[in-house]
């Protein structure tokens, strides 16, 4: 099922002028609908205009633009018409284990939190105070009605992301970090770490709740809207439907995204501009991401903004509607296109719709039912869910139809009073998503069987019981069916992943281990020369040279030290110097244990800054290489890590003495692994950016490392090097700031 859309154009302004209304929803002049008002033609318009939206041509008024949406909704539309056409028909499937996502869209000032949330007076409530309301309405009606065998819960999480980072709207903002809560992709779902949830027992508790978070959201007056949103806001309403040993999870999410904003018209100052660029970046990426979906193309910019990742369209399971928000008057004219083509866009979106799987208390229940497949479904734009073209008039329809031929497909279609084609209603009409013709046996959700049942007879009990078996078997046949199917695509999208992580591990070996390597007998040369053991140092930098061929400093120290080993007739005897393949580690035998282990010790930190300034121009090629690859050195890193624990490493840790971490070394690491980016913002050289960055690294770690049961440390410097967004400059600065 796609994502539904509906146009919602918001009444005038007292200061706003009839002149300049533009924005008009229907197909049919109001002029002809109050002539013939009750006319049968009249009534069909009517119903017909429910789905149209009329523009001029910003260049050519005579032209009209018309774009189609499931339903649209003009400035009389009150918000209980709209609740009720719109959001009242999701509550059965939320509570039948559908998720449910609302969003409104629209340039500021265009009426989406007056949608979304609308006044304070009974009839101003908007779609979520409503929502809440027709939650707690049939949460007790399912109590009352199973007389207490089933209970309902209902939690709630509410939060902004403003200047693309997310912030609890349930804490007050002198108790937020600056780089506010981390985001974690758990199974397919981006979810919040940190992020408080609330039971709301009863509306009251909600709507104190409610009212209270919203006086932390960040709102301001621009020039457009004396309380404009300056941020994006997601209210989670979590349903938890207990019945027996089986709960059932779902979740209504309600956005009430901040308007997209033309500066040259807000006369932004320097603070709300960087609001707005904020803003504008997101939506821009939202528009990408919707772009990207509707030509099909594999990859989707989700993760360019935090709202885009957490909106996931077209990602997300259960049913979203989007409300288009529209101002009708001219200063609008050519944001209000833009927001029309982005919906347009949005509209042929698919999302699957499929319940969330009951979990069941107490010891495993054997299932016949195959769970769904976790994959995220492929993308497809709705080739059906076209605009109807209408020429503007009889003369000039030959004519068009040859201009038409050579122009480019509009994604907007040309429209004309003459002759309204009637639109392909059918495809449009919104039906129970439990009613689609389309076979859908998961849809039949099981659970309302029995529940429809239990109230008539025991006989009837035994049939919803042999119509449940029945509905298994089938469903057990789909799934048998949809395994084998799911079981070719995931062997197919292996050796895929096979062969690109070949690909990544074939670079990462051929460049930046051979980089790292470089690196290490440096340092080892480093060490031979720190002890007079020029001749081991010598072999040591001239190993090292092939990897920075271009250092001049290493080919003088190479050649003051040949000049030195040539004036010395008798060299000093050495320790044998075992050098092993690529990549692995570089043994030496060296005097005794205690000596060793109080040398590196007093010396292992040292080194490691001695060797990073000395060869700064490596390090930073190195870092930046290593930046390059971005989130997918993360992951090859972190498939890795057991070998890279072993390599000689930038702290030092080759041999044993050096695997003792000095505590300077150790606190560092201890702040790093704490992920609590309040702390790992204060080391010295990291801003609030770089440390969500390291905790959303060490994150994905754990998404990679997802089968073991710890959460991924970094356990060297060298670990620590290697992170997204952290090179050895950034480790070594750290480190100096770190108390001992
Ligand atoms: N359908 C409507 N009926 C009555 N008033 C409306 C309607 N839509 C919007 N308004 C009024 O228009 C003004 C702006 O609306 P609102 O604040 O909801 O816009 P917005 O799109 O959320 O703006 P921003 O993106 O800047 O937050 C408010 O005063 C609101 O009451």
């Amino acid at each position: 099922m796609s994502v539904r859309v509906v146009a919602r154009v918001r009444p005038l302004w007292k200061t706003e002028r009839e002149l300049d209304v533009i924005v008009r929803p229907g197909n049919v002049s109001t002029d002809a609908l109050k002539v013939k008002k009750d006319s049968p033609s009249a009534k069909a318009a009517v119903k017909e205009r429910d789905t149209l939206i009329r523009i001029p041509n910003p260049k050519n008024e005579g032209e009209q633009y018309t774009f189609q949406f499931n339903a649209v909704y003009g400035g009389e539309t009150t918000q209980q018409e709209l609740f009720e056409a719109e959001v009242a028909p999701t509550v059965k499937h939320l509570f039948n284990g559908f998720d449910v996502t609302i969003f409104a869209y629209g340039v500021t000032g265009t009426g989406k939190t007056h949608t979304m949330r609308g006044g304070k007076s009974l009839q101003d409530r908007g779609v979520i105070p409503r929502l809440l309301s027709a939650i707690y309405r049939r949460s007790r009606k399912i109590e009352k009605d199973s007389e207490g065998a089933s209970k309902v819960e209902v939690l709630m999480s509410y939060y902004e992301i403003y200047n693309d980072k997310v912030f609890d709207l349930f804490e007050p903002p002198e108790k937020r970090t600056l780089a506010g809560l981390p985001l974690r992709d758990n199974h397919g779902k981006t979810v919040v770490v940190g992020l408080t949830e609330r039971p709301c027992p009863s509306l009251k508790d909600f709507e104190s709740l409610y009212d209270q978070a919203n006086t932390n959201r960040s709102t301001s007056a621009t020039k457009l809207n004396a309380h404009s949103s300056r941020s994006h806001a997601i209210l989670c309403v979590k349903l938890v439907v207990t019945n027996g040993e089986k709960t059932r999870v779902s979740i209504a999410s309600a956005i009430d995204l901040a308007g997209s904003e033309d500066n040259r018209r807000t006369e932004n100052g320097k603070e709300r501009m960087v609001e707005s660029a904020s803003i504008n970046k997101s939506l821009f990426v939202l528009a990408q991401c919707v772009e990207a979906i509707s030509k099909k193309q594999s990859r989707i910019p989700y993760r360019e903004s935090k709202m885009t990742r957490i909106l996931s369209l077209g990602q997300n399971n259960g049913l979203t509607l989007m409300i288009l928000n529209l101002a009708p008057i001219r200063s609008y004219h050519l944001d209000t296109i833009s927001s029309l083509n982005f919906a347009n866009r949005t509209k042929k979106i698919e999302v699957r719709e499929v319940e969330n799987e009951p979990m069941f208390k107490g010891p495993p229940r054997s299932t016949r039912l195959a769970s769904a497949p976790s994959q995220r479904q492929p993308l497809r734009p709705l080739i059906a869910s076209v605009n109807v073209n209408m020429p503007v008039n009889d003369e000039k329809k030959a004519e068009d139809k040859k201009v038409d031929e050579k122009k480019p497909a509009k994604a907007f279609f040309v429209y004309s009073d003459k002759q309204p084609v009637k639109p392909h209603r059918t495809s449009l009409r919104r039906s129970s998503p439990l009613k689609q013709s389309t076979p859908n046996v998961r849809r039949q959700s099981y659970s309302k069987l029995p529940k429809e049942t239990e109230k008539i007879s025991v006989s009837a009990d035994t049939i919803a019981e042999m119509v449940e078996k029945k509905v298994e078997q089938m469903l057990a046949a789909r799934a048998l069916d949809d395994s084998h199917q799911h079981q070719a695509q995931l062997e197919q999208m292996n050796e895929q992943m096979q062969r690109r992580l070949e690909v990544l591990e074939r670079r990462i070996e051929g460049t930046e281990d051979a980089r790292a390597e470089g690196l290490s007998y440096l340092l080892m040369a480093k060490q031979h020369h720190g002890r007079k053991e020029f001749s081991s140092a010598l072999r040591m930098y001239k190993l090292a040279l092939p990897f920075f061929p271009r250092n001049q400093k290493l080919a003088i120290k190479i050649a003051n030290l040949e000049e030195k080993l040539q004036s010395k007739p008798k060299p000093q005897p050495e320790p044998t110097v075992t050098l092993p393949g690529r990549g692995s580690i570089l043994s030496i035998s060296r005097p005794t244990k205690m000596a060793r282990t109080n040398s590196f010790r007093d010396m292992s930190d040292d080194e490691y800054q001695e060797s990073d300034n000395e060869f700064a121009g490596e390090d930073e090629d190195y870092t930046g290489s290593f930046t390059g690859l971005k989130r997918k050195r993360a992951v090859a890193d972190t498939k890795r890590s057991s070998l890279f624990d072993h390599q000689p490493s930038l702290s030092g840790s080759v041999g044993d003495g050096l695997l003792t971490q000095s505590p300077r070394t150790a606190n560092l690491l201890a702040i790093i692994n704490s992920r609590d980016v309040g702390q790992i913002k204060l080391l010295k050289g990291v801003g609030a950016k770089k440390a969500e960055a390291i905790v959303d690294c060490l994150c994905e770690m754990d998404i990679v490392n997802e089968s073991s049961a710890e959460q991924a440390q970094v356990r060297s410097l060298a670990e620590l090097s290697r992170l997204k967004g952290v090179g050895l400059k950034t480790v070594q600065n750290m480190r100096s700031g770190v108390l001992v």
